[in-house]
């Protein structure tokens, strides 16, 4: 049988322009995107804190956010992202930028990231997690 597991997910958006230097297609101009960035978390015992010390969340939403405003959005909202990362701007990369960044603030918290979900488009996005091989 399969176990029940907990996920809690925040919603964030924040507008950046980039570029992709020799890009084949139009990406190779300057240009820019409201991006919408998911994100998914859950406690590492699979649960929510609930003895007596616990509050009965995975993790308050207004940490949560806090954490993402911190850590990410005020890096990125309005910004040039080709200034703000050495890294080519593909959303891949930030994604799997982010994760780390999110992974490594939220371990002391007991809390891993499941999935990141960044959306560069209404049609476009780009999903880091770990999965079941
Ligand atoms: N795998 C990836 N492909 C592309 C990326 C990326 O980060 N990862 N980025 C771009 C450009 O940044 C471009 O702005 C986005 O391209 P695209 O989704 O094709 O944009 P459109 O507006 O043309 O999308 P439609 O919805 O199809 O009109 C390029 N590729
Ligand atoms: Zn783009």
């Amino acid at each position: 049988m399969k176990k029940i597991s907990i996920r809690a997910t925040k919603i964030f958006t924040f507008d950046a322009a980039h570029c992709l230097p020799g890009h084949k297609g139009k990406c190779a101009n300057m240009h820019g995107h409201t991006y919408r960035l998911e994100v998914t978390v859950a406690r590492n015992d699979d649960g929510v804190l609930t003895d007596d010390s616990g509050n009965g969340m995975v993790i308050d939403f207004g940490d949560l956010k806090q954490i993402v405003q911190e850590e990410i959005i005020d890096k990125v909202d309005h910004k040039l992202l080709n200034e703000v990362f050495s890294f080519r701007t593909t959303s891949e990369n930030m994604a799997r930028h982010f994760y780390d960044l999110l992974a490594r603030r939220l371990l002391a918290q007991g809390v891993s990231v499941e999935k990141i979900t960044l959306w560069e488009s209404p049609t476009s996005c780009v999903e880091v997690g770990r999965w079941n091989s």
